[in-house]
């Protein structure tokens, strides 16, 4: 087998976080403000930066980090909670931008769209359709992510499957917690098959074992030793508190404590540190929890040495000569001793013409940027969605029986209506409820959404497909469905209105309806699918659009009446009579109210 990996080395990494500056409640331009929150790359460019340090919004998540994963092996980020390891993942996969940093890839430095494409990110939470079976996932990433034949994707799932120890369960339908799924364990498995199905050459997971019980979590940390090692790739895990099997499963730990890096290097040579400083671990103790306890005499002594140094510049080889080593010392011996290890010319060359063939080969696969065309994409996307909407029966019913009634009831209530005694104003409100109506059964299925937003954001910004695919693949699952809404609903409000009853008429009228579930459909999920805040997106949209439905009278012209054309001037009472007169220009409304004269000026 071909020795290939990705070495991944990590240098000077600065990241700081700034905090918004408190502001009253309603006041929402702010000449003044200095700090917009949570923005770091933003905060780069965009305004004056009080230095991190003197700033006291200013929260320094990392500071002059440094790491280095190697291929074939385990980098393990271990740290007391708050101490930076997410942060740092989140950069190694490229999700945030820190103020600075150099990421180099087999010696070369890499960009994020490139360093996206060659490695896998497995989040935290488990971002999965809970109706999906473990293997439909598996396929659907699978055909996403990778041009392959059937056949050999296929295989290449069952393989994965088989290498994830979830062959038992791959016909069960993956779950969350509203609905009954595989465990815990299963299900972070599934995860970590999402990200690795088109075998990236690093692995990034952060807290694979958070919530398992120590078995699992032993279990999973193995399947990822194993893939390391039997394929080569370079695996980056952030881990809390990992157990005495774990532990000797780790090539190397880093030691991470308010941002700053305490350790880096194997499991022994930690230990050998911590006894260098002084801390005796006891006999049968775990020497990560041991050095997660002891982390501020660490940290003092890190301190400590590190004042000494900028002291005494000479320092360093006077102590080492003496046998007494700072940590920051033993990291750099570490180094050596690896570089001793390492260093054999004929490997050396092979590992250089190795990482320029597979330079190439991340090349072919930029160029390429998506693995499928729109077209298969959509395809793909479509089956999906209808995968998930067959399953979700009760929804689906629960809207069309609501879709049904509340044509009856409407309909009723406009049979009894005297329409020659409503007012304009009542007319417009009875329009508008109509459409509020229609808009409000759309955002119910807004719950939905809310979860497959998460897995658009995480698939689209690992390049899985392209935004407009799913967009279009869920307006084509859709749009037969309201179709069905639209009839129930037009139906009964139509005939028990008894409104001109040609067959035109109603089309036109259904037509209306459904277009207008349609339209509300597709805003809404798009627009909440890409805006980077749901519920401020969700607010704006229901705030705009219920805005345009309530006041569009006032901005459309009697004449151009959309309504006037279903009311096809036959016998009975029109459609103009129920909608066209509901509809009021502004005009309309303003004579009403008086106060308006032809020329369009007010009389105060
Ligand atoms: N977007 C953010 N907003 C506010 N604080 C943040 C943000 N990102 C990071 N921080 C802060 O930075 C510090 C490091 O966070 P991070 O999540 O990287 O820590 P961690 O070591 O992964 O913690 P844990 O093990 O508890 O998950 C924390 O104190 C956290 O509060």
């Amino acid at each position: 087998m071909n020795r290939k990996g990705c070495d991944i080395e990590a240098t000077g990494i600065n990241y700081t976080i700034y905090t918004q500056k408190p502001q009253p409640p309603f006041k929402i331009f702010n000449k003044d403000q200095q700090f917009i929150e949570l923005q770091p790359h933003q905060h780069q460019k965009s305004f004056s930066d009080p230095a991190p340090d003197t700033n006291p919004r200013a929260r320094r998540v990392l500071r002059d980090v440094s790491c280095h994963a190697k291929p074939w092996e385990v980098l393990a980020i271990v740290g007391p909670s708050g101490a930076g390891k997410s942060s740092l993942l989140e950069i190694l996969a490229g999700k945030i931008t820190p103020q600075t940093s150099r990421i180099c890839v087999n010696r070369k430095p890499v960009d994020k769209s490139r360093f996206k494409k060659i490695s896998g990110y497995v989040t935290q939470k488990d971002t999965l359709f809970p109706l999906l079976t473990v293997e439909e996932t598996l396929v659907f990433t699978a055909k996403l992510r990778l041009k392959l034949p059937k056949p050999e994707l296929s295989s290449r799932v069952r393989s994965l499957i088989q290498e994830l120890g979830l062959t038992h369960v791959a016909n069960a339908r993956v779950g969350d917690d509203r609905v009954r799924g595989i465990s815990g364990g299963e299900r972070r498995r599934v995860s970590i098959g999402v990200a690795v199905v088109h075998d990236p050459e690093v692995v990034i997971l952060d807290e694979p074992t958070s919530g398992l019980d120590s078995n699992s979590a032993f279990q999973i940390i193995d399947m990822v030793k194993t893939m390391a090692e039997t394929r080569g790739k370079t695996v980056v895990l952030s881990i809390h508190q990992p157990g005495f099997r774990i532990i000797k499963l780790f090539n190397s730990i880093l030691l991470l404590a308010n941002g700053t890096v305490l350790h880096q290097g194997t499991v022994d040579e930690l230990n050998l540190s911590l006894r260098l400083i002084g801390l005796e671990p006891p006999l049968h103790v775990n020497i990560v929890e041991f050095a997660i306890d002891s982390i501020d005499t660490i940290q003092e002594q890190k301190n400590q040495k590190t004042s000494n140094l900028e002291q005494e510049p000479t320092a360093p080889t006077n102590r080492i000569t003496q046998g007494k080593f700072t940590l920051q010392q033993l990291f750099q011996q570490s180094k050596v001793i690896d570089l001793d290890h390492d260093h054999d010319e004929k490997q050396d060359q092979d590992r250089e013409k190795q990482q320029t063939q597979e330079q190439d080969d991340q090349e072919r696969t930029i160029q390429d940027g998506f693995a499928n065309s729109r077209l298969y994409e959509t395809v793909i996307l479509t089956h999906r969605f209808w995968k998930n909407i067959s399953r979700t029966k009760e929804l689906f019913a629960c809207r069309t029986l609501q879709m049904l009634v509340s044509g009856l009831i409407l309909g009723s209530i406009f049979y009894n209506l005297d329409m020659d005694l409503m007012g304009a104003e009542e007319r417009v409100g009875l329009f508008a409820f109509i459409l509020t109506f229609l808009l409000s059964t759309t955002v119910e299925a807004l719950p939905v959404f809310l979860q497959e937003r998460e897995i658009l954001m995480k698939e689209t910004s690992c390049g899985s497909y392209r935004v407009s695919s799913y967009a279009i693949a869920n307006g084509l699952v859709y749009l037969p469905f309201l179709l069905i809404l639209a009839v129930l609903f037009a139906t009964p409000l139509y005939w028990l209105v008894g409104l001109n009853h040609s067959f035109l008429a109603f089309s036109r009228f259904l037509l209306l309806i459904w277009l207008i579930l349609y339209t509300a459909n597709s805003v809404v999920v798009c627009f909440s699918a890409l805006v980077p805040n749901f519920i401020i997106g969700n607010s704006v949209i229901s705030g705009v659009m219920g805005s345009f439905f309530l006041f569009s009278g006032y901005f459309v012209s009697e004449k151009g009446l959309l309504m006037n054309e279903f009311s096809g001037g036959g016998e009975g009472r029109c459609l103009e009579e129920l909608f066209g007169k509901c509809l009021v220009t502004g005009e309309d409304l303003l004579r009403e109210q008086g106060g308006y004269r032809k020329e369009g000026l007010f009389h105060m």
